[in-house]
């Protein structure tokens, strides 16, 4: 049972509260670096090849002691113990949480209601080592004895985005194979993928934790007509139709052999699922053995996190500063800007991560909160962002929390490209936190040969207030381990926040009603007659379309 303290009756909170007036009336992120010539030292940390540096946040030494002090109060420790441990912490669905028995490389037993689960997850991966070599090397033949040369993976949410992200960001280290994704039950995504490929040479892996999500299982079942119709038989969907799944009998329902079947377990939310075999695709895409490195990479994190005292532990950091802002500052959002292209899907990757994860108000006693929990995630790739949205961060009203993300090591080297792009991931922070004062804005403009009438006109307008904070999180270079390794910060970044909150982070009741109601209008949807079960609203926009399709 994980512990239920409501932070905001602890000490902790007490003095975060007056110790945010003094910090706030008192200094600036600018002056806190003024003030302490080794800020940086202090306030970062260095880990295997990622520097996380924290020092660019409206925070002193107090203010982390009370942070750390809040964590202990609300029993960080026991949680993640807890969840270490194989404890039913997801008590709403009565599950273990164990996303880190899938990378524990190590293999040290883990144990879910008395039974080691090391063995088992184990075997898949050896199943999925000896599969991602038989089709990698062509061995595996398709129908007509031509070997596989695009996979396509068919799921949604849990099921896609892990999968998405990270064969985007390690697209360096892939193969000959094309990877394909079809997630959105708009047909318009499987059509067009569809469209390019050969039935002869594609293998499709049915990804689905349920084996019952309606947008899966329909693009599953148009899939297989589709394979069917251009010249397969019904014997041959072995040989092209593989499952990822907890559902075995559904897999075998809709007709996928066993034996093509990758198993994991209701402790895997579908959210942190990426390690298990619904990472099947990105192994197909880049190799086992870089899938075993990311799979290290992660565990290295696990590792940092069980260990390290909160003091030094950065995803716990992490997260205590956002619950700073979030609590504090009134922050809503929190925007993740990774300085590298191959990471162009990891903000849309941990929006769910995270919002699936946190977005709850309701407290882990089943009582309504009075207090903000999970922010909205949000981000594109600097520099894209910078020429769209950052003027809000700039100069906007909100307060933005935001980590900037960038590999020191570029693994496209072309002319000054890289350094161009880092001097923008340096320049950035810098000019948030420093913004820009109105004695600097004058000389500017005066030196510009404004007159003095202008420059008194313009000053308002080029005056950037600062004082807003970052994360600088600097990798050596995009590896799979690496990545392995920065995705796992954030999954318990995201964890110590549930805690802190005192939510449960691994259910997802809020995905159920729009499904449910979804259920009850499709039939409606049949024919013409006219709908009037509904408000007026939805009456009026299903009628409208009925007179429309
Ligand atoms: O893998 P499945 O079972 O198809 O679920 C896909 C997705 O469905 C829902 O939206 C949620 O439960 C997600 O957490 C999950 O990832």
């Amino acid at each position: 049972m994980l512990p239920k303290v409501n932070f905001t009756k602890t000490q902790a909170y007490k003095y975060l509260t007056s110790h945010f007036l003094t910090l706030t009336h008192d200094h600036t992120i600018k002056s806190l670096f003024e003030n302490d010539p080794d800020r940086f030292s202090k306030f970062s940390i260095t880990f295997e090849d990622i520097l996380f540096d924290y020092s660019k946040n409206l925070v002193n030494a107090e203010t982390i002691a009370l942070l750390i002090q809040l964590a202990r109060e609300c029993k960080l420790d026991a949680a993640i113990k807890a969840m270490y441990e194989g404890e039913k912490i997801n008590e709403t669905e009565n599950r273990s949480v164990l996303h880190i028995a899938l990378r524990n490389t190590t293999n040290t037993p883990i144990y879910v209601d008395g039974k080691d689960v090391m063995p088992e997850v184990n075997a898949v991966l050896a199943k999925m080592e000896k599969f991602c070599h038989t089709i990698i090397s062509g061995i595996w033949k398709g129908y007509t004895g031509k070997a596989i040369t695009d996979v396509v993976n068919i799921g949604i949410g849990g099921s896609d985005l892990g999968p998405v992200m990270v064969t985007e960001a390690l697209k360096h280290y892939k193969n000959h194979l094309n990877i394909h994704f079809i997630s959105n039950v708009d047909g318009t995504q499987l059509v067009e993928t569809l469209k390019s490929l050969n039935p002869e040479t594609t293998l499709f892996l049915v990804a689905s934790k349920t084996f019952t999500t309606q947008e899966t299982m329909t693009n599953a079942h148009s899939a297989r007509n589709w394979f069917l119709e251009n010249g397969a038989k019904e014997a041959d969907i072995a040989k092209h139709f593989a499952a990822l799944s907890t559902n075995e009998k559904a897999v075998a329902a809709f007709g996928i052999d066993i034996e093509n079947m990758f198993e994991f377990w209701d402790w895997v939310g579908g959210r942190y699922s990426l390690w298990s075999a619904i990472g099947l695709s990105i192994a197909l895409s880049i190799g086992f053995d870089h899938f075993k490195q990311l799979l290290a990479g992660a565990h290295a994190t696990d590792q940092h996190f069980k260990t390290t005292p909160f003091e030094e532990n950065i995803p716990v950091l992490m997260a205590l500063c956002g619950v700073w802002y979030i609590n504090f500052f009134n922050a809503e959002t929190h925007a993740i800007l990774p300085y590298d292209q191959y990471l162009h899907r990891f903000a849309a990757y941990f929006q769910q991560g995270d919002m699936e994860s946190n977005g709850k108000h309701v407290d882990r006693n089943g009582e309504v909160v009075y207090y903000e929990t999970g922010p909205v995630i949000w981000g594109e790739p600097g520099t894209n962002g910078q020429h769209a949205f950052y003027q809000l961060i700039h100069q906007g009203t909100r307060i933005i929390p935001a980590d900037f993300i960038a590999p020191a090591q570029t693994l496209n080297p072309v002319g000054d490209h890289h350094r161009i792009l880092l001097s923008n991931f340096f320049a950035q922070t810098e000019a948030l936190m420093n913004g820009k004062s109105e004695k600097e804005v004058r000389k500017e403009l005066k030196k510009a040969g404004h007159t003095d009438e202008e420059t008194e006109r313009l000053v308002p307008f080029k005056v950037f207030e600062g004082n807003r904070p970052t994360n600088s999180i600097l990798l050596k270079k995009i590896t799979p381990h690496s990545l392995g390794s920065l995705i796992a910060l954030y999954e318990h970044k995201i964890f110590v926040q549930g805690i802190i909150w005192n939510i449960f982070s691994f259910d997802q009741w809020g995905v159920e009603l729009g499904k449910q109601l979804a259920q009850k209008i499709q039939p409606e949807l049949k024919d013409n007659s006219l709908v009037t079960s509904h408000d007026s609203s939805t009456n009026g926009l299903i009628n409208q379309y009925k007179d429309w399709r």
